[in-house]
């Protein structure tokens, strides 16, 4: 299972954080990356964790003041990015364009939605994953493995149905090991998952608890 910790702008320490996801990753077959924010990600790759960025723009090099550009985020350190995440939505086309812009900078992707209509929708715009989650749960506590368990299925069938070799995480809520293993059993592949760890009193613990029964 892929455990993505994206820290969001949640006022945890990012180092901190990172370095757990480090050596969590390294005590167990899961895989554990974390996504902080832009400006951390330097800082956070020099732990040796799995580092993601949160968001790219759909843009290249050129005059684009305020945007994200996927070469910078990469030469930070960064090895993937989520895009579309149900904070940062993105118009169907920018979602295209930021999925070839993180692909021209050789990071993997990852493209949130809400739905199973909407993850047919971005399985075909060619990402490595997608992650449904429905943003009702998001920050909650309950699990969608619990509350939904239907639209991780569903999900599931309907990214396979554009194309087999998408991914599907699933997120929001998931705060404890067997959340994940429910996530696992829906077909999911990985979780997405943000409060459980960055507004927990012991990051390590939580990520211990996370892949304890995997
Ligand atoms: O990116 C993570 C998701 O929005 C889930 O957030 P959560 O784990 O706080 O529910």
């Amino acid at each position: 299972m892929f455990v993505l910790v994206n820290l969001k702008t949640y006022p945890c320490d990012p180092v901190a954080v990172a370095e757990a996801v480090r050596d969590v990753n390294d005590r167990t077959d899961a895989r554990l990356a974390v996504a902080p924010q832009a400006a951390h990600i330097e800082r956070v790759a020099e732990t040796g964790a799995e580092t993601w960025a949160q968001h790219v723009d759909p843009i290249d090099y050129g005059s684009n003041t305020g945007h994200t550009l996927a070469e910078s985020v990469a030469e930070a350190g960064a090895e993937g990015t989520l895009l579309n995440h149900s904070e940062r939505r993105l118009k169907l086309a920018d979602v295209d364009g930021a999925v070839r812009a993180a692909r021209r900078a050789d990071l993997e992707t990852i493209v949130c939605a809400n739905n199973p209509a909407q993850i047919g929708a971005a399985a075909a715009l060619g990402p490595d994953a997608v992650a449904v989650e429905p943003p009702e749960l998001i920050g909650t506590g309950t699990p969608v493995s619990q509350a939904d368990p239907d639209i991780v299925e569903d999900a599931v069938a309907a990214a396979e149905r554009v194309d087999d070799d998408v991914s599907v995480l699933c997120g929001a809520g998931i705060s404890t090991g067997e959340d994940v293993v429910s996530a696992g059993d829906l077909g999911a592949e990985g979780v997405l998952l943000a409060s459980g760890v960055a507004k927990a009193d012991d990051p390590q613990a939580a990520l211990e608890d996370l892949v304890d029964p995997l």
